[in-house]
């Protein structure tokens, strides 16, 4: 029942019973006067210190001999314990470990006691298609008790949920609502550019503010106002710190729900929540001339007596913060590096545009071929979520298809999409950037299962439409204006070394420069 409903409890109940073995052992028995009392700890003592260890060498040899995942191949740590997980991304680069291993090990590796790490193109189909039994694992439970669409792991809550947010993705009439804010923060990108053109800058921070800003405006009624004010907003900075944990910690989320439990060190997350449930507060209370997203989730969140559900209305708008900004925002990072290493693919893409008056249409971006397979290589190459989308396999089993096997019940799987988007065997040169295999060279994907960057099935990215709004408008308005060049003393090199898989990718410092060439298309 434990195990089944908080698993992440089980291994916090062992090590808070292993600290106190470990303080009587060194503290209460050297320091105890009575003789009697001494002996009688030294047994008790002696009694806990062979349990644990009948304990965990059974526990070892039933992981490595008998466990259900053991004629899957890995690494011989990996078995026994998720600490050798854990160690081996203290750097956070989970998605080149994993590419790593696949290379040594082949297309499934038991990158934990429990885990598996599978790369073959029906693997997105088989843990998310819509008839999959996969659900989401205890890793989502990082943010409890905050609630939100996407860290909900109960199916019929979660389905009950995804009801109420979809009017505001689907509907034509709402993303219609949202792409003039899209207009107005894309114009306040362009000036920020144009205001540090010819000088270097870390293009990071002014993707990662127009796509906060944009959220803060949709999901609370007001903008961060960093591209404005060309400055972080203090509590987003202090959240992404925090966020950035999630690189190591992800193998072994109960850690981090230890570490979570610590007072005060979950400061920063508890003010962001504190933050966005005030936001909220205040958003109801305003007018807004244009519907935003909480539009749909406040009129999706009232309950019987007219009151909201502030759990989901203020957990839902930090959903929105946190799901819609990073990936935005990095996919922008990747999109512009790409441009800067691959001049000629700049040119093609410039070359490709609609004339500046259409830029503000979406209907026309939206039938630019060569910008959406530009998108589309980008996504490939560089996806936003590299390797997280943990699921826990149901009771049945998990049939994959084209690896010949069923993964069994309960174990938690993912398919990391870096190395699936690399498989040789799906996209012909695999690991070169050729937008035109989305296009004119379609026989290059040869096996389209295995792109999936916005996932898919019940879990699938509920924002979809509106990144591809925003990642076309952008694209489009900055290649018409700007050139764009690696700065000084830049190869683009560090910036894919020093990137960081912290379950949404965290690319590494970019310095480009934006040379203004007016509206040249
Ligand atoms: C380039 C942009 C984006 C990419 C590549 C992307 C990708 C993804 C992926 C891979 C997932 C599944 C994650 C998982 O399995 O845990 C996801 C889920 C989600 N995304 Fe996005 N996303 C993007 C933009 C957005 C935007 C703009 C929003 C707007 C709010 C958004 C909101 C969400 C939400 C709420 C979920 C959870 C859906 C659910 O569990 O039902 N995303 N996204």
């Amino acid at each position: 029942m434990l195990n089944k409903d908080a698993p992440w409890l089980v291994p916090i109940y062992a090590t808070i019973a292993f600290l106190v073995e470990i303080v009587v052992y060194f503290y209460v028995l050297p320091e105890s006067q009575s003789h009697r009392l001494q002996s009688s700890l030294a047994e008790t003592e002696s009694l806990i210190f062979f349990h644990f260890l009948a304990l965990y060498s059974s526990i070892v040899v039933y992981r490595v001999f008998f466990h259900p995942l053991r004629r899957y191949p890995g690494p011989i740590l990996a078995r026994i314990t998720n600490f050798w997980h854990v160690y081996k991304c203290l750097d956070a680069k989970n998605h080149l470990l994993l590419e790593k291993l696949h290379e040594q090990y082949g297309p499934i590796v038991r990158v934990g006691p429990q885990e598996l790490s599978i790369v073959s193109p029906d693997i997105h189909l088989a843990m998310s298609g819509a008839r999959t039994k996969c659900t989401k694992a205890a890793l989502y439970d990082l943010t409890l008790p905050s609630r939100g669409l996407n860290v909900t792991r109960n199916t019929s809550e979660h389905d009950r949920r995804k009801k109420v947010w979809d009017p505001g993705f689907t509907a034509s009439v709402a993303l219609e609502s949202y792409h003039g804010r899209i207009v107005f923060y894309g114009d306040q990108l362009l000036q920020y550019l144009q205001s540090k053109q010819n000088q270097p800058i870390d293009v990071r921070e002014c993707f990662y503010w127009f796509a906060f800003d944009i959220m803060g405006d949709l999901a609370l009624g007001r903008s961060f106002n960093m591209l404005r004010n060309g400055q972080w907003h203090n509590v987003l900075a202090t959240m992404r710190k925090g966020m950035s944990m999630l690189g190591p910690l992800t193998p072994v989320p109960w850690l981090a729900r230890v570490g979570m439990a610590i007072p005060g060190a979950m400061k920063d997350w508890n003010n962001m929540c504190k933050w966005c449930e005030e936001r909220m507060r205040e958003r109801l209370q305003m007018g807004v001339k244009e519907l935003d997203i909480s539009h749909w989730l406040i009129e999706g969140s009232r309950n019987g007596n007219g009151d909201y559900d502030w759990d989901w209305l203020s957990g839902d708008a930090l959903s929105i913060i946190t799901a819609g900004s990073d990936t935005v925002a990095t996919t922008l990072v990747f999109a512009f590096y790409v441009l800067a290493l691959y001049p000629e693919e700049q040119r093609k893409l410039r070359r490709s545009l609609p004339p500046a008056v259409d830029i503000g249409s979406q209907e026309k971006l939206a039938q630019m071929a060569h910008l959406n397979a530009f998108l589309n290589e980008v996504l490939r190459l560089y996806p936003a979520v590299p390797s997280g989308g943990y699921r826990i396999v149901g009771e049945q089993g998990l049939p994959i298809a084209s690896l010949n096997t069923i993964i069994p019940p309960e174990t938690i799987i993912t398919g990391p999409r870096w190395s699936i988007s690399r498989l040789e065997s799906c996209f012909e040169q695999a690991h070169d950037f050729i937008p035109d295999r989305w296009t004119t060279r379609a026989h290059m994907v040869k096996d389209k299962r295995a792109f999936v960057p916005f996932n898919q099935g019940r879990y699938s990215c509920i924002g979809k439409n509106l990144a591809w709004i925003e990642l076309r408008h952008i694209l489009a308005l900055l290649v018409s204006r700007f050139e764009v060049t690696f700065g000084p003393g830049e190869d683009g090199s560090r910036f894919l070394a020093d990137m960081k898989d912290t379950f949404a990718a965290a690319p590494g410092m970019c310095s480009l420069v934006f040379k203004d060439i007016g509206s040249s298309v």
